[in-house]
């Protein structure tokens, strides 16, 4: 190993530590053809911060087409917000210099609902942890390379002798997902940006994906965004939690006390969402969005949400 690579890998879980994201004033509006403005705001002027220290895990919790993932992807930089900004350590994401903006692609990784989409078909799995390392300039020996691959797939729990050398076809959602993660865990970013990470799991192997969360976050200092429309997974992984519904956070604070005490009628229909195990106990058909939100707002909307008016049942 050279003293070069040794630097890299000593950085690892140290260099964004100290720098918080921060969302201010974001809006993203869409083109909508068929809405009375011409376009929809999938965001509105939404501000939150995600801090590196302590590190923390805050949930993104509401309905489909409730805005989660426009926001992921403004903050993973993907998409540009129509107006307020994305910053990094006090600076807006988009005017960072080249090795502020490496910094940053280091330090907030990305999870994805469906794994399958990240990995090329035609290649080993391998290549998703070999690129990180390549990309990220972890080391240049192949054998430490190899080295950090097995420690990382063991501490998601894998067994590299089963997936090292395999196609993505033949592995199981849930192992493709810990692949995703065992590439964070040898990239130690200051952040994790969650989107729907387990909604395509089965029970056993979205609480093991979760309890790496949490894990993560207790031995390596990461913070997660977890965004998700499944508040028993909410409630699980505990910490802060924001409820959002077109486009707007309703609601936030400590998970229990939201769960317990939820004050916005949203919050509280979300709840009386979540299917009981109590056979005689009538699951709650449909979330009446509009109705819950005239109790709190008062019939006027906004201009620009007529569109998502339409589309939410
Ligand atoms: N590129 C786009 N062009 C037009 N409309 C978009 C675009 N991306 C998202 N939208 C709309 O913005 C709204 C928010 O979408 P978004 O994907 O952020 O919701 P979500 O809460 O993540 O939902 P889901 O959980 O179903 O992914 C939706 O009405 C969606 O149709």
């Amino acid at each position: 190993m050279t003293a070069q690579d040794t630097r890299a890998e000593d950085t690892r879980g140290r260099d964004g530590r100290g720098k918080d994201i921060e969302l201010r004033q974001v809006v993203q509006r869409f083109h909508a053809r068929g809405s009375a403005t011409g376009f929809l705001t999938a965001v509105h002027e939404t501000s939150f911060a995600l801090r590196s220290e302590p590190p923390q895990i805050v949930s993104l919790v509401g309905q489909s087409g409730s805005g989660k993932s426009t926001i992921a992807r403004i903050i993973l930089g993907l998409q540009a917000p129509t107006s307020g900004a994305v910053t990094y350590g006090g600076k807006d994401i988009s005017k960072l210099s080249r090795a502020e903006y490496d910094d940053y692609r280091r330090n907030v990784q990305p999870v994805f609902q469906d794994p399958y989409a990240i990995f090329n078909p035609v290649y080993r799995v391998d290549r998703v942890l070999r690129s990180a390392i390549r990309k990220f300039g972890l080391t240049r020996s192949k054998e430490r390379a190899g080295e950090l691959m097995e420690e990382s797939l063991r501490a998601v729990k894998l067994d590299p002798g089963q997936v090292l050398g395999r196609y993505p076809h033949q592995l199981s959602g849930g192992q493709r997902q810990r692949i995703m993660l065992a590439r964070v865990h040898m990239l130690r970013p200051a952040f994790i940006i969650a989107d729907e990470p387990v909604s395509m799991l089965d029970a056993q192997v979205r609480k093991l994906f979760l309890d790496i969360l949490v894990d993560f976050r207790r031995d390596y200092g990461m913070s997660t965004l977890f965004i998700t429309h499944d508040l028993s997974t909410v409630y699980y992984v505990g910490g802060d939690v924001k409820v959002i519904t077109k486009g707007r956070v309703v609601e936030q604070g400590p998970v229990s006390e939201v769960m317990h005490t939820p004050k916005h009628p949203y919050t509280q229909l979300l709840l009386a969402s979540v299917p009981q195990p109590d056979p005689d106990a009538r699951w709650t058909d449909r979330i009446d969005v509009d109705q819950a939100e005239r109790e709190e707002a008062g019939p006027e909307l906004p201009p620009g949400d007529e569109a998502l008016e339409a589309r939410v049942p």
